[in-house]
């Protein structure tokens, strides 16, 4: 029924499907409201990674970081196995408020960023001195590469079975999107925490999810969401160069 629908999006009869979804994700909303005791919830996930597109086209920067503080929320729910990749991401959001703090402007979409650090010259290509405040570009760069590690699971997530172990989804999503731009040493941390990952079942009660069908609907809505932004993303990085900076 699900997959009967999605083809029918792909051959351009979007309407029926954009009513189809609209009606479940109300009802799954409807039923996050008793969820509102957990501070991570898919729908303001979703919420951010889809307003974070300008009309235009352009990448909003505030509302994209609101997106990886619930990304945060989440890893933080897991436990403290996560606790070094949630402090990293915390770590990368807030070389991002610093920059923003003051210059709203120039910081407003990843479009303004580019072009107000490349004009200046605060792009390091060449490795970054110790005791620099890596850049805008630099540090926007690691989160988009992990958004789409982060893409990838949703994705696997949303079409894996409770006998899929998520720990395995995780690895093999991690080898395809983000192993390479990873320390041998990272990489032997990421894998110990994949060793962590709760079974499928409670990792869909904590993303407020009841039944297969539902799980399905979110997990996929919220992949779409963050492959358009990483698309966008990675256009504008791909167009000045940029997708290797150290
Ligand atoms: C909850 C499962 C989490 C699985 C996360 C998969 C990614 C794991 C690797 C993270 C390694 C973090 C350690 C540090 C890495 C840094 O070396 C490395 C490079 O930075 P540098 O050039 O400044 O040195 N940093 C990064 O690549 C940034 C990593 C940011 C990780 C963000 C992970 C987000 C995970 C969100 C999980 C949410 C699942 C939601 C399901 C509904």
């Amino acid at each position: 029924m699900w997959s009967m629908k999605e083809r029918n999006l792909e051959d351009g009869k979007d309407k029926e499907m954009i009513t189809v979804k609209a009606v479940t994700l109300e009802q799954h909303v409807e039923y996050t409201r008793q969820c509102e005791g957990k501070d991570f919830q898919i729908t303001r996930l979703l919420g951010a990674f889809r307003s974070c597109i300008s009309e235009n086209g352009h990448i909003l920067l505030k509302e994209y970081l609101s997106g990886w503080e619930e990304l945060i929320k989440f890893m933080d729910s897991l436990g403290m196995v996560f606790g070094f990749i949630s402090q990293e991401t915390t770590t990368k959001i807030n070389i991002m408020r610093g920059h923003l703090t003051g210059n709203s402007d120039e910081y407003h979409t990843l479009q303004s960023m580019v072009r107000y650090e490349l004009d200046r010259g605060l792009v390091n290509f060449k490795e970054l001195p110790q005791d620099q405040v890596p850049s805008g570009c630099r540090t926007l760069l690691r989160l988009h590469r992990a958004l789409k590690w982060l893409q990838l699971f949703l994705y696997k997530l949303s079409t894996s079975t409770s006998q899929d172990n998520t720990g395995e989804l995780c690895a093999l999503a991690y080898e395809k999107a983000l192993a390479h731009h990873h320390s041998w040493f990272v990489r032997q941390a990421a894998a110990l925490a994949f060793l962590a990952m709760p079974p499928r079942r409670e990792l869909l009660q904590v993303i407020c999810v009841r039944e297969e069908e539902e799980a399905q609907l979110v997990l996929s809505t919220a992949a779409k969401a963050i492959v358009r932004v990483y698309n966008l993303t990675q256009d504008v990085y791909e167009a000045y160069g940029m997708l290797e900076l150290p």
